[in-house]
């Protein structure tokens, strides 16, 4: 719950009492305003609350330190309140005194002469909100200690970072409000206002690691409480993993708040607007990403609980902290710092251990201004030693790229679409509303839960159990089905001869039925959707979209009898089972599917099927129960009269897995590429697909839409090569230059761009032609998209690898595995010089008509 910045105040405490006749008369002359018919005085301390506690929810943490309304441990703070006779009557004004503690204090942490310079120059000059100040006293006499007084902010502060009774959206405001208000301190030109000389703005952290470390040691060790040696440890490892940009005085260092959280702002009493940034009395100059990182610690705080988990209800509407993160940087202009996000937040743990090894260790001799409280603070540092250690040793602590949150749109094409169509509601490729809100709604489902547990996968992919399924994998298709993100590839007049053939008896309810039948999208529209889920190798999967199986439903919603399709089709769209196409053999140029080999005989109620077939993708996959094959049952008719296809149980007896293949090294575990061999495998008669001799004809139907959803993937992959690109570029320099200002780098850059946009309205244009003339009239520009599609793919990853360098090659990022993936469809998709040869003969066609 929000506080009333009024309802903070108490009794001034006996050790932080002072003469208050002496501090009135210093008022009267120094603060502008002050009442000259004074009816009353009161000086009011600012009540030390109990901080948040650390609980299960990682929205909170305890206030390491002070601010002006009083959680912490630090600068004792009052509330003066002068009640005055003015011309209308009786005036109350009210002013806020912040002092140094009474006592020995750490060094440089109460500097109240700096919050007051910081301030004057932010109010003076900029329109970062902070309360107005009126005068400094450095004089010690007057009070004890030096103080400055300010303007008192009638407003509200949130204690407690999940925002208890707050409704969804405006927890979101307030999060959106904390972001841009730090976007807004991070911009300031501090040497225009005069704060250029507050601090050194290079090699910050690598001070600050130093400086926090000695302070950590001398608030432990021999009589003092007891030194942890983690937290060595961590220093040791954050002095190695300083990052590059440190060195310099470069973009992204400025001022610093030094305390930046969503308890130090005051906000608007009635609005979701922050009207002043309080506690600046570690303010100075250097690296503002440890601003930024301190701001989201109360996300990190338990870093085993997922986003689901953590609180239902009571934390929606907060965002997650990619999502704060992509606020904060699309509003200070920043790179996202997925690079070092590891260092910094690592970092600001280990400050903060530090200051509360000092707040404990002045607990024990007795001056720690928060009291018994203080009492705990020794045990909570060791914590966020803890903390800090595990979290180095995650994986992966952020996505490589910014979420698009509030439904934002990631590139400016897309953005481009939107406005067009809502400002003009026409024009050759505006997505439909309906497009647009899926298309929302699985940019952040990828944000949110794929490229999050992208690094798990690849791991558990690499292992001894590769061939097993991850269980999150199976938890998230779950979670796609509810999200309506299910089947999406499904076309319309597939969908609706479907629910003909399976209403009601199959699918236990028609809203069962619906769910999985997709949203009833034209392959344009899919077009629009497929894209995003192309830009990690393990989405398709996830929104069973994923290669084989949509070409095997398609093939089985299309040709597919009804009780072929109760059996295979339904746990198919269900997800429950997988599945392999298996026609291409090693003996054989299986290019020209005419040369295939393998037999498919009759004999009696059984079909019989000799062969050796490889590449067969998806038949690795432990869920893989069926395999569509396709083989010759009459090696004696026409050419493209021979073959058939049969649907054939991967367990039968005779089906043998030899090995699976690799490609450039990646097996693409769990799911596979296999050679397989068929053994005298018998097969019931049912199981033949639309009747013999019909094989090619299902192949040209198989392939027609499902070798665009291909192209359709390699446009998205091509966009994450793309951002991955800018953001290391914006972020890494080389020889005293980040990589985005080297002239050769912009050039190449722009023209990935104009290639990936060529390809992609070419891949639409194939989509909406396959909609509107079909698979024949298509032909020609599906052929064109798919030369198209993977060569730009590559030459967009391959420079984005370049920019990269040596890690672009590495498994670190995933830009080696979806190069490898687009390299392979130059030949999977059938090999480019088949899809030539459909564009010229159709060219040539044209010339003779
Ligand atoms: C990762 C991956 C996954 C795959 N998944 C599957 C799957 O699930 N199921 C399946 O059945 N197959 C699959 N394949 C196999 C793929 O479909 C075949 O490799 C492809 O059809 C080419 O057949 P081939 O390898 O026999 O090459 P060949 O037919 O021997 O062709 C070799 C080369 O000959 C040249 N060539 C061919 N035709 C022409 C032409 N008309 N003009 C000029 N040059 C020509 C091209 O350079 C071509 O690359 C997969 C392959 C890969 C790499």
């Amino acid at each position: 719950m929000a506080r009333q910045t009024s309802d903070l105040q108490g009794r001034v405490q006996a050790a932080h009492q002072f003469d208050e006749g002496a501090l009135l008369r210093y008022v009267r002359a120094n603060v502008e305003g002050f009442p000259s018919k004074l009816l009353k005085f009161t000086v009011a301390q600012v009540r030390e609350r109990q901080p948040p506690l650390m609980r299960s929810s990682c929205l909170s943490f305890p206030a390491p330190h002070p601010t002006l309304f009083g959680h912490g441990q630090s600068n004792p703070t009052f509330l003066l309140e002068a009640v005055g006779e003015g011309r209308s009557g009786t005036l109350v004004n009210r002013y806020v005194l912040r002092k140094k503690p009474p006592g020995e204090i750490l060094q440089s942490a109460h500097a109240i002469e700096r919050e007051f310079q910081v301030l004057k120059a932010l109010g003076a000059h900029t329109d970062v909100p902070v309360p107005k100040v009126f005068c400094l006293c450095p004089d010690p006499s007057i009070i004890g200690t030096p103080f400055y007084i300010m303007e008192y902010l009638e407003g509200r502060i949130f204690l407690d970072s999940s925002l208890p009774g707050l409704a969804p959206e405006t927890r979101r405001a307030v999060y959106e409000a904390t972001a841009k208000t730090l976007a807004a301190l991070h911009r300031v030109n501090v040497d225009s206002i005069g704060l250029g000389k507050l601090g050194r703005r290079e090699n910050y952290c690598k001070r600050q690691v130093e400086r926090w470390e000695r302070q950590y040691l001398l608030s432990t060790g021999e009589e003092k409480p007891v030194r942890n040696p983690r937290m060595q440890d961590l220093a040791g490892w954050l002095k190695q993993h300083i990052p590059l940009e440190d060195y310099s005085a470069s973009a992204g260092t400025g001022l610093v708040h030094g305390d930046f959280r969503i308890d130090n702002l005051v906000f608007h009493p009635t609005e979701y607007e922050v009207i002043g940034v309080i506690d600046w009395e570690l303010s100075t100059l250097g690296n503002q990403m440890c601003d930024v990182a301190y701001s989201t610690l109360h996300f990190i705080m338990d870093i085993t609980l997922s986003a689901e988990s953590r609180g239902g209800l009571q934390t929606e509407g907060i965002p997650l902290q990619a999502e704060y993160l992509a606020d904060y940087c699309k509003a200070a202009g920043r790179p996202w710092p997925m690079e070092n996000w590891k260092f910094y937040i690592a970092f600001s743990l280990f400050r903060i251990a530090a200051i509360y090894a000092g707040v404990y260790h002045r607990w024990t001799m007795g001056n720690a201004s928060g009291g018994e409280r203080a009492q705990h603070t020794g045990k909570q540092a060791n914590r966020f030693i803890d903390i800090a250690l595990e979290f180095i040793r995650l994986a992966h602590v952020l996505p490589d790229q910014p979420p698009s949150v509030s439904g934002r749109l990631q590139n400016h094409f897309h953005e481009e679409s939107r406005s067009q169509s809502s400002s003009k509601g026409s024009g050759n490729f505006v997505p439909t509303q309906k497009v647009l809100e899926l298309r929302d709604k699985l940019l952040l489902f990828m944000e949110k839960h794929i490229y999050p547990m992208e690094s798990e996968f690849y791991q558990l992919a690499q292992s001894n159990r590769r061939w097993t399924i991850h269980p999150e994998e199976e938890r998230l298709k779950e979670l796609a089905k509810k999200e309506g993100l299910w089947n999406l590839w499904i076309p319309l007049d597939s969908a609706v001869r479907a629910r003909k053939l399976l209403l009601d008896n199959t699918l236990k309810t028609a809203a069962r039925n619906e769910r999985l039948l997709g949203a009833g999208l034209s392959n344009l529209e899919y077009g629009y959707i497929c894209e995003i889920m192309g830009r990690s190798v393990w989405a398709p999967q996830i929104f069973n979209c994923g290669p084989p199986d949509t070409g095997n439903m398609e093939v089985l919603l299309r040709y597919g009898n009804k009780e072929q399709q109760k059996e295979w089709l339904v746990p198919l769209l269900e997800g429950n089972i997988r599945s392999g196409f298996a026609m291409t053999e090693p003996r054989v140029a299986s290019s020209d599917a005419t040369n295939i080999e393998c037999s498919i005989r009759r004999e009696g109620n059984f079909y019989v099927i000799n062969g050796t077939k490889w590449w067969t993708s998806g038949a690795m996959d432990p869920r893989c129960r069926l395999l569509i094959v396709m083989g010759k049952t009459d090696f004696n008719a026409p050419r493209h009269k021979q073959q058939s296809m049969i649907l054939v149980d991967a367990e039968a007896p005779g089906v043998l897995i030899r090995r699976p293949l690799l490609v450039f090294g990646f097996d693409d575990a769990p799911h596979g590429h296999a050679e397989i061999s068929f053994d005298n495998v018998r097969v019931p008669v049912e199981n033949i697909l639309l009747g013999e001799g019909r094989g090619f004809e299902i192949a040209q139907g198989r392939l027609g839409p499902g070798r665009l959803h291909h192209c359709m993937r390699l446009v998205g992959a091509a966009e994450r090569g793309m951002q991955l690109m800018v953001q290391r570029a914006l972020g890494r320099r080389v020889f005293g230059k980040t990589i985005a200002e080297q002239g050769s780098f912009l050039s190449d850059l722009a023209k990935c761009r104009v290639e990936l946009e060529a390809t992609r309205l070419l891949v639409l244009e194939a989509a909406d032609q396959l909609d509107r003339l079909g698979n024949k009239k298509a032909r020609g520009t599906i052929a064109m998209a798919k030369v198209s599609a993977p060569n730009m793919a590559l030459r967009v990853l391959d420079m984005a690898m370049q920019v990269h360098g040596a890690a672009g090659l590495s498994s670190d990022t995933v830009l080696s595995h979806l190069w490898a993936t687009a390299r392979s469809l130059r030949i999977a998709d059938g090999p480019d010089e088949v899809h030539l040869g459909t564009i010229a003969k159709l060219e040539l066609q044209r010339a003779k008509l």
